[in-house]
This record gives structure tokens, sequence and C-alpha cells, in this order.
């Protein structure tokens, strides 16, 4: 745990030791920043303890975030990794989570910081690495009020961000705390940074059932790998975790997501009509730049009695 009054800026660096990874808090508090010897490097608001920044070494920033985000925890940041928790969109026959707004209140509650692990040992110098640690509970004061008035179970969060040189890896473990169980949704609604989206391919969601959010239709397929070249709203429900799906660009291979226990895939892009009615997306073009892939276990509802545990991660690598 982190003493905020007394905090150091510098939370990890021992002389003496050989480098290690650096994190460092803002002056304001509100987020927190990793960064690898080797150069990579990660940030983390603690509003939706989202991912807002992930560059590698040579400064090139990987994720997409609108230049009108709000960062000031008025409301979830468009861009980088919210966290969705307890529901994907809005569920308005879902008895428990029917008034909760879209993609529930994980994403709007201020989380703790938890702390940070790295790799020490001289062996792991050549794939340095960082870990953040970060909380939420049904007691915990950041919680947006919304949840505990809408939606009003026992329930903690870790989310966990780790750094690798080549790849972040971002989980989460939802454990129910209380005597009532509840059904939960969860997904890694990543926004990834692309130079161009026309001449973008993702590979890995062929012939995979998805439901078209903007169609409105179900149990489609497609042969070929995906290309995006109008709105495109999708949740795939692939047959087996060990489907990667990777993103190149000019048929150049680029990221590679791999999932644990998310099962499904929502592959998301605004295009023009929808991100110009949206007032935190900037540049309005800006569609042009992301692809959000967003890992999650969202076309069914985990169901955790008390002492359960949900556990689900991503990892992107760059390649
Ligand atoms: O605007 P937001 O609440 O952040 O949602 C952004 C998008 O998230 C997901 O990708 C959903 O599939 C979309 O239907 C939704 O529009």
């Amino acid at each position: 745990m982190v003493d905020r009054a007394n905090k150091p800026k510098t939370l990890v660096s021992t002389p003496g030791l050989p480098p290690q990874a650096i994190v460092t808090f803002s002056d304001d508090n509100s987020r927190v920043r990793a960064e690898l010897p080797t150069g990579e490097s990660v940030e983390v608001l603690l509003h939706g303890a989202t991912v807002i920044s992930w560059k590698d070494a040579a400064g090139d920033e990987k994720l997409w975030l609108s230049e009108a985000a709000k960062l000031d925890g008025s409301k979830a940041v468009r861009g980088g990794i919210p966290v969705v928790f307890p529901v994907f969109g809005t569920a308005p026959d879902h008895e428990q989570t029917k008034t909760l707004p879209q993609h529930g209140f994980a994403r709007t509650s201020r989380w703790e910081f938890l702390g940070k692990s790295t790799s020490e040992d001289s062996s792991s110098l050549s794939s340095p690495s960082v870990k953040l640690d970060f909380g939420l509970s049904s007691a915990a004061a950041g919680l947006d009020p919304l949840a505990r008035e809408r939606w009003p179970f026992a329930f903690n969060l870790i989310y966990s961000v780790t750094l690798t040189r080549d790849s972040l890896n971002t989980g989460i473990v939802v454990t129910n705390d209380g005597e009532k169980p509840f059904d939960c949704q969860v997904l890694l609604h990543t926004y990834l940074r692309v130079k161009d989206i026309s001449s973008v391919t993702i590979e890995g969601l062929a012939s995979t059932p998805y439901t078209d959010k903007v169609a409105s239709t179900t149990n489609q397929t497609h042969p070929d790998p995906l290309t995006i070249t109008a709105e495109t709203d999708r949740v795939y429900t692939p047959s087996s975790l060990s489907a990667a799906v990777t993103v190149s660009e000019s048929g150049v291979p680029k990221f590679r997501v791999t999932r644990d226990n998310l099962t499904d895939v929502v592959v998301w892009n605004p295009w023009t009509n929808k991100a110009a009615g949206m007032a935190d997306f900037e540049p309005k073009d800006g569609f042009r730049q992301m692809l959000c892939v967003e890992p999650g276990s969202v076309s069914s509802w985990q169901v955790l009695e008390q002492g359960d545990a949900f556990e689900g991660a991503q990892t992107i690598t760059l390649v």
C-alpha cells in the first residue's frame, strides 16, 4: 500500500542493484507511470485503472487516446484500455445490471494503486518486466456512487498491468466477497493505435461466429481476414482460447493479442458518423488511427457465488 501523504516520487530505485523499472506518481496523484531500464513505458490513470499510454523503447505510442479524452475523472476515458465491469454495453433485460450505465462502473471509479513488482534478479536483466496492481472493491471510497446504489453486491477487483520489452499484459481477478451470488461480464476495451485503418488486416477471426451490432444480425462468419471499411461493432465468439488475433498493417504483423480465460473478442471502429457524434472523440478522423480489439467474457454471464473468483487476461505482443 502506498502512503500518498508521504510518498516518494520515485518508488523503485535501489542503488547498487542492477537497473530496474522506475515507477512514479504524477504530481497530482492521478496516475502511475512505469518505465523499464530499456526505455519501454506504461501509464495508468487511477480513474478507471485505465491504461492511457504504452510506449516502446523508441517512444512510439501503441495505444490510441482521444485528444478530447477526459482524464479528470469526470467520465470514462475515450481511448487507452478502459476496464468494462460488471456489464458490457447495457443489459435492459438483465435484472441485476439493467439500471447500470453502459459498460458498468469500473471505468468510472477511482481505483487504488496496490503496489508494484519488478524482475529483480540479474538473469532477468535481458527481459525486464514490471507489474502494477490496482484494486477496487464494494467498500472502496473511490467506487462510483452509482455502483453502490444500483449494484448492491460485495465484490473485490484486482487489476494487474504487466509491461515487458515487447508486450503488455492486463488481467483482472473478480471475487465475490459477499453472501449474495452475482452475475458479471468483463472486457478489456483496448484501443490499438494504427497508422492507417485502410491498410489494416485482422487475422484469427475468419470462420468465427459473430454478432454484428451494426447490422443487428447473429451467427455470421466471414472466410477471410477482416478489414475495416465502415462502422464495425462485432462480438466474436471463438471456439478456442488458443486462437490469437493478429493485427497487421500493409501485410506486416504489428500486434498479436492472446487471451487467458476471456472467450470473446469485440472488434469496434466507430467510423465517420459515430466518431462525429462523440464529444470526447478527437480528432474526428481519429478513427483512421485506431482499432479496438477487446478480449472479454461478454456473450454470457459469469455467475459468482460467495467466495468464487473469475480471472481473465489479455497479452498484447508487439510482433
Ligand atoms: O462509447 P462507449 O460507452 O465507450 O462504448 C464504445 C463501444 O464499446 C464497445 O466496443 C461496444 O461494442 C460498442 O457498441 C460501443 O459503442
